[in-house]
């Protein structure tokens, strides 16, 4: 793997949905490889449609999206598909398949893999989220946190690029949220998560973007971002009661 190219660098990039709305205004960042970034920011900011972006399912803006230096746009979009691995909200959404291992081969065996290969793969996908022995159930015999590591599996399985994680931490009980911030603290891949939940940002993400009204509004240190109440209220953002956000070790602390 080429360390020096990015996985993500999104420059200058706005778009205005069919109806005429404008929902990013030249967004420009970029994620190196390995790095662990939050995006942050109140309702309606731009962050799905940002994520939207990034294989392709929403095009027509200005500006370039590129991912391990392929333009997203181009001929590469195959590629540019298996390499953006989005694990959506709701795991429903990714689930359709009788049986786990099936729905985790899915993609995959779609790319062209067979056999032992396929196999090694969907085993390896799974014990990445400790889903092992879950493999001949129906996924929907698994509880929402099963299905949401399960969801995780089906994107890892094509072994990604970068892993884009919407809301990951919602609807878990708190065991199951710790359980998949480890997960996603051993995994060996680019994230980039979008989530309101900020004392999770803080713990599995060193840095963070804030999306506003389409822009980027600040990038930096989570627990800097996080501490600064200007920044915060300016951007709607609000720390659980009581949280410190000082007092809770940096996922910068554990990064790579
Ligand atoms: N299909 C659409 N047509 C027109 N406008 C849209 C469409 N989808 C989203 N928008 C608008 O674009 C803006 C950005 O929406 P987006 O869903 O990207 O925000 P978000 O940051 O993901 O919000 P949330 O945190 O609520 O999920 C909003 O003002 C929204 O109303």
């Amino acid at each position: 793997m080429d360390p020096v190219t990015p996985s993500l660098e999104v420059a200058g990039l706005a778009f205005a949905y069919p109806d005429g709305h404008q929902a990013l205004f030249g967004v420009d960042f970029t994620v190196a490889r390995g790095e662990r970034v939050a995006l942050l920011g109140p309702n309606g900011a731009g962050k799905t449609t940002l994520v939207l972006h990034l294989n392709g399912i929403l095009t027509g803006g200005t500006g370039t999206v590129k991912v391990a230096g392929l333009p997203v746009g181009s001929k590469h979009m195959a590629e540019i598909r298996r390499r953006v691995g989005i694990v959506f909200q709701d795991p429903d959404d990714q689930l359709f398949m009788p049986t786990v291992r099936e729905d985790v081969a899915f993609g995959p065996a779609t790319a062209g893999l067979k056999g032992a290969e396929l196999e090694a793969r969907v085993d390896r996908a799974l014990e990445q989220v400790g889903m092992a022995d879950f493999k001949d159930r129906p996924p929907h015999h698994l509880s929402f946190g099963q299905r949401r590591r399960v969801a995780v599996a089906t994107v890892l399985a094509m072994e990604p690029e970068i892993l884009v994680l919407d809301e990951p931490s919602s609807n878990l009980d708190p065991a199951s949220r710790r359980e998949l911030a480890d997960i996603l603290r051993s995994l060996d891949v680019t994230v980039l998560m979008v989530t309101h939940d900020l004392p999770y940002a803080l713990e599995l993400c060193p840095r963070s973007l804030i999306l506003s009204d389409g822009v980027i509004a600040a990038d930096g240190k989570t627990g800097e971002l996080l501490s600064d109440d200007a920044l915060m209220c300016a951007h709607r953002l609000e720390l659980p009661y009581g949280f410190d956000p000082r007092s809770v070790p940096s996922g910068a602390d554990r990064s790579p």
